[in-house]
């Protein structure tokens, strides 16, 4: 009998332990029909069950509902569904793996003990650089201490789009709902429920839509804007770094924070708009 362990990678290498005729333990290409005495043997037996149990599921549901043939078997057409894996599908489960490796390997400040953990302290700063705290206090603060109509024009706008990333970026973490990595330790500070999901990082949204916004509304010199765009690349490494996300949510929130800069584009406030807004607080 294989161990659990040989059991488990096997059900990931797509073939199955089935139990054989004479009470041993075959493996099974998911990608065959599996023999007729497994096939007999599969309905009454508790490890196939076990096996049947662990599937997604979407195959589970309505299961037996339907039968194809196959060999002159008649087979449940979801185990035929099995047996042809698209390629989509297993191009996401080998990019899913890789990210999870690629996540662990690189999250090395994800505690004190880890090989870098010496420098998580520094990593938590880049943390605070990001969060959401500090960029609503300073763009709030910006817009009271304006006195020029364009500067006000654009703290509001940054405030809005803001508001906008944590709107956008808590629907996207209750839908998705994807657990952080098992390293992570959770210990930042000033979250929301919705937080405690992975993808897609709200600090690598929002250091690349704050960064497109800097760049194309402060007129800086050109040392400057490179330091904004190494700032929004390393807030959004550290997040692997301190273990608090896998590379695949850093990545789309990038992806995310770049397209949400379109949508605050479109979306700006304009002078008149400003004035009647302030009118209306007044
Ligand atoms: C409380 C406020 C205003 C914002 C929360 C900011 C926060 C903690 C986001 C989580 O970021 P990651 O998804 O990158 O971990």
């Amino acid at each position: 009998m294989p161990s659990p362990k040989a059991r488990s990678s096997a059900a990931r290498s797509g073939s199955v332990p089935c139990a054989g005729g004479n009470g041993r333990y075959e493996f099974v290409s998911l990608s065959r029909t599996p023999p007729p005495h497994l096939l007999q043997r599969q309905g009454s037996d508790p490890t196939a069950a076990r096996l049947r149990a662990s599937e997604s599921p979407s195959r589970r549901r309505g299961s037996g509902s339907s039968t194809s043939s196959t060999g002159g078997q008649q087979l449940p057409e979801e185990d035929c569904m099995k047996l042809n894996p698209s390629f989509i599908g297993i191009a996401l489960s080998s990019l899913l793996a890789i990210d999870l490796w690629l996540s662990k390997r690189l999250g090395v400040c994800a505690c004190e003990d880890a090989s870098w953990g010496s420098v998580r302290p520094l990593m938590k700063l880049v943390e605070i650089s990001g969060h959401g705290i500090p960029w609503l206090a300073g763009a709030a603060y910006c817009l009271y201490k304006s006195d020029s109509a364009a500067g006000q024009e654009v703290m509001l706008n940054l405030l809005m789009a803001l508001v906008l990333d944590l709107v956008l970026v808590g629907v996207m973490k209750a839908v998705v709902r994807r657990r952080r990595p098992a390293h992570n330790r959770m210990d930042m500070f000033a979250t929301f429920s919705v937080d405690g999901y992975s993808f897609p990082s709200g600090h690598a949204t929002r250091a690349a839509m704050c960064a497109r916004f800097l760049l194309a509304h402060l007129v800086l010199a050109a040392p400057l804007r490179v330091l904004v765009l190494l700032w929004a690349t390393f807030v959004g490494f550290s997040r692997v770094l301190l273990g608090r996300h896998h590379v695949t949510d850093v990545t789309f929130g990038f992806l995310m924070g770049y397209w949400q800069y379109n949508l605050v584009e479109m979306l700006w406030l304009s002078p008149v708009m400003l004035q009647s807004t302030i009118g209306q607080l007044q």
